[in-house]
């Protein structure tokens, strides 16, 4: 089975970067903006201003938006419309956890047109086991939108559970393989975060044939961008590949903020092979 056709297109015609939206009080503060609903509403117009139509997927933190509440939620709501009026994907970061009928509860707010915040996507924790993630992957299945489950995240404490065994397998294994069954038998709304080193991530990537993966780590220390494009090139039309720091540190001038992205389409776009 195919990744989802919407995402195959975006991320071969227009390349497959993603751009991170994060109006925490850290980036605020560096671009000079003041940490409340104002100065995040001006650095995400900023950010959708210098990308326009450049990217196929944005990946926007949802906390660094419901920390001010209603309003806040409400802002969500604009960027994501304002990320569909480029023609682009959102990603809405929250990383959900959770079993049964609290899961429809979380697609009701993240996923698809009719949900309150009109996701294209949301991240999801598999810690309760993946079968607590199924009714908000039918939900994804049944409104065109995706589920990307945390397979092998990139932060340092994440090896000690995620590279834990379990049987002849990693937990990470383990989860890429229920992501790849999940699609298989019900239709393609998994897909999955890969912040693992080149190898394992090649292995991981390899196990989901028909998931889009999010591959983060562009543009961080020790991190080399010929790793992850190699990654992304086992994975033609299906590789997402996102950076904040390594744009947003360009800001909050419009012209350097552009640069940057264009710099990073390039260094991407280049090295990964179309469908
Ligand atoms: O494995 C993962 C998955 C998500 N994240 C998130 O990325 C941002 C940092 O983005 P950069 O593009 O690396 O600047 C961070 O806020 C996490 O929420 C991750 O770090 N690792």
């Amino acid at each position: 089975m195919a990744a989802v056709p919407i995402w195959t297109d975006l991320l071969t015609t227009r390349s497959a970067l993603c751009l991170g939206i994060a109006p925490s009080p850290k980036w605020l503060e560096a671009w000079r903006m003041d940490d409340d609903l104002d100065g995040a509403r001006r650095m995400c117009a900023v950010v959708l201003e210098a990308a326009g139509e450049r990217v196929s997927v944005y990946r926007i933190q949802v906390p660094f938006f419901t920390r001010f509440g209603a309003a806040g939620t409400a802002l969500l709501r604009e960027v994501v419309d304002g990320v569909h009026e480029r023609g682009s994907l959102a990603v809405l970061d929250a990383k959900v956890c959770d079993a049964d009928d609290t899961m429809d509860s979380y697609a009701d707010l993240y996923l698809g047109p009719g949900s309150v915040l009109g996701g294209d996507a949301v991240t999801a924790n598999p810690f309760m086991g993946f079968a607590a993630l199924d009714p908000l992957l039918r939900r994804a299945r049944d409104s065109g939108t995706l589920v990307m489950v945390l397979v092998r995240t990139s932060n340092h404490a994440a090896g000690g559970v995620q590279g834990a065994v379990t049987g002849s397998r990693t937990v990470a294994q383990r989860t890429a393989d229920e992501v790849r069954e999940w699609n298989d038998e019900h239709g393609v709304a998994a897909a999955a975060v890969v912040g693992a080193a080149r190898e394992e991530a090649l292995d991981l990537v390899a196990r989901m044939p028909s998931a889009v993966v999010e591959l983060p780590g562009l543009g961080r220390a020790g991190r080399e961008t010929r790793d992850l494009v190699a990654v992304a090139a086992e994975a033609p039309g299906r590789a997402v590949l996102p950076v904040t720091t390594g744009v947003l540190r360009h800001g909050p001038d419009v012209a350097a903020l552009g640069a940057s992205i264009a710099a990073w389409r390039e260094e991407i776009g280049a090295e990964v092979p179309a469908c």
